[in-house]
This record gives structure tokens, C-alpha cells and sequence, in this order.
């Protein structure tokens, strides 16, 4: 098994007016739910962007399984799964056929993707849904589409962009499920989150980000994780202020 799923190394990506993450190190090892939590604008979407080759850093390298992204071959892409971006969903397409579909993006061969999709269905609560058109899902149900065609080919690298977002109480937990099965079987797993009580129930490590800066960790076993949360983003912020 490799040391690490994900390896970021001095990644560096700026927008203009200066936001995006100025030098992120990060690595992911097999097994790991590790989290990502910061305000809003802190750059964890940026930098789950950078992690999956969405968007190309100024400088800095990633590797995924101990490839750097650029040299990825397509069978090591199938075994990323993520949830970055809107929610894969084929609006006329119903969610069985739009799962079948990422099931095929992800490498699955056509005679198995049908079953991965009963199975995908079953495991987000989406039976009821199976033979209704995307467009028609709520909110709630789009996401648990996107997170099924996320998960289920059973990657080994999975990132996942606030995956609660829309998600009700049993959507929360059916997800929280699914995604410790994985690390279970050795995935590695990086997930942003507002919800830090959600968080500090799965997470094996939790990075804080802020102003585009890994700025330190917080054990999952924090009795006040919230307080411990906003201490570190206030002293980094005093901290560059006075800089
Ligand atoms: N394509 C872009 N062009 C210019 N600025 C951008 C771009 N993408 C992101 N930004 C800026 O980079 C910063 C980080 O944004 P990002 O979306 O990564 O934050 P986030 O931590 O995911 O926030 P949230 O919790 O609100 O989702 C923000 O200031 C944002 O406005």
C-alpha cells in the first residue's frame, strides 16, 4: 500500500487580488478521513480543486498514490472519487441511468455498471428515486446522486466538497456511513465541512484553514472544538495583521 493517497507539496495558486492558497502541504494516508474546515473564502475549495487537476497551481506538486497528477494514467483517475463541483446529474436522464452513466466515466465496464447502480441506489436511500429524472429531485436528493456517483466505484482517493450540504439528518448519516466503509477498506478520504460536531464524529485528523493557509490541526476528541476552532483562526489572523 502506498504511504500516502494524496501528497500536496508548497502548492501555491493566487488569484488576482491575492486570494486563493498561498503553499499548502498536505498528505492523505490509506485509511485516513482527514477533514478541512475554515470560514467561507479560506480556499478549501481551491485547494480540492488543485488536488484533483481542475485547476493548475502557480507552483507546488500533487500526487495522487505517489504520481505527480500530470503523469496520471486514466485507470489511476477512475480510482479518484470526488464531490467537488455541482452535482453530476443528466437532468433527463433518471438517477439510475445518470448513475450508470458515472459508473461508465469511472472505467466501470457496461455489464457491471448496472449493478453498481442498484447497489449505489440501495446504499444512499434512493430507491424510491431510481426511475425519476434528475430534474425532478430536490435538492437534498440531486446531492445524494452526486455523492452516489461519487462513491460508488470505490475509489481509493475520495474528495468531497461539503457533502452534507442539503442533506437531511438520515442523509447525513447514510453518508457518514458510506464514507468510513471506504477509509475502512483503505481509502483516503478528504471532506470540507461547516458542521464541526459532524466532523469530529468521523474525522481521524482536521486541518483549519484560513486566508489560504493551512494554519494548524484540531483533535476530533476536543471537548470544544468550536472555541479551539475560532482561537486558531483569530491568533492567525492577529498574527498577520500584525505582520
Ligand atoms: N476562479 C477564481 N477567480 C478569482 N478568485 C477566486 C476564484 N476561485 C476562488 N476565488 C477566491 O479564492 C478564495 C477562496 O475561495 P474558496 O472557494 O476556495 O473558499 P472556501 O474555503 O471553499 O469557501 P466556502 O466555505 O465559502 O465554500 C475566495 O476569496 C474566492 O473568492
Amino acid at each position: 500500500m502506498p504511504e500516502s493517497r494524496v501528497e500536496l507539496h508548497g502548492v501555491r495558486r493566487e488569484f488576482r487580488g491575492g486570494a486563493g492558497v498561498h503553499g499548502v502541504d498536505l498528505a492523505i494516508a490509506p485509511g485516513e478521513i482527514h477533514a478541512l474546515v475554515g470560514l467561507n473564502g479560506a480556499g478549501k475549495t481551491t485547494l480540492m480543486r488543485l488536488m484533483l487537476g481542475m485547476l493548475r497551481p502557480d507552483a507546488g506538486e500533487v500526487r495522487i498514490d505517489g504520481v505527480r497528477i500530470d503523469d496520471l494514467a486514466p485507470a489511476a483517475w477512475a480510482k479518484v472519487g470526488q464531490l467537488v463541483e455541482s452535482a453530476l446529474a443528466y437532468g433527463e436522464l433518471d438517477v439510475r441511468d445518470n448513475l450508470r452513466l458515472a459508473a461508465r466515466l469511472h472505467g466501470v465496464a457496461r455489464a457491471e455498471a448496472s449493478a453498481m447502480a442498484d447497489a449505489s441506489i440501495e446504499e444512499l436511500d434512493l430507491v424510491r428515486y431510481a426511475r425519476v429524472r434528475a430534474r425532478r429531485l430536490s435538492l437534498g436528493n440531486r446531492q445524494r446522486v452526486g455523492l452516489a456517483a461519487g462513491l460508488q466505484h470505490d475509489p481509493t482517493l475520495i474528495v468531497l466538497d461539503e457533502p452534507t450540504n442539503a442533506l437531511d439528518p438520515a442523509g447525513v448519516i447514510v453518508l457518514r456511513e458510506a464514507v468510513v466503509r471506504r477509509a475502512r477498506a483503505g481509502a483516503g478520504v478528504l471532506v470540507s465541512s461547516h458542521h464541526l460536531d459532524e466532523v469530529a464524529r468521523v474525522a481521524d485528523r482536521i486541518s483549519v484553514m484560513n486566508d489560504g493557509r493551512l494554519i494548524g490541526t484540531l483533535d476530533p476528541g476536543t471537548i470544544d472544538l468550536e472555541r479551539a476552532f475560532f482561537s486558531l483562526v483569530r491568533t492567525d489572523d492577529e498574527a498577520r495583521n500584525a505582520a
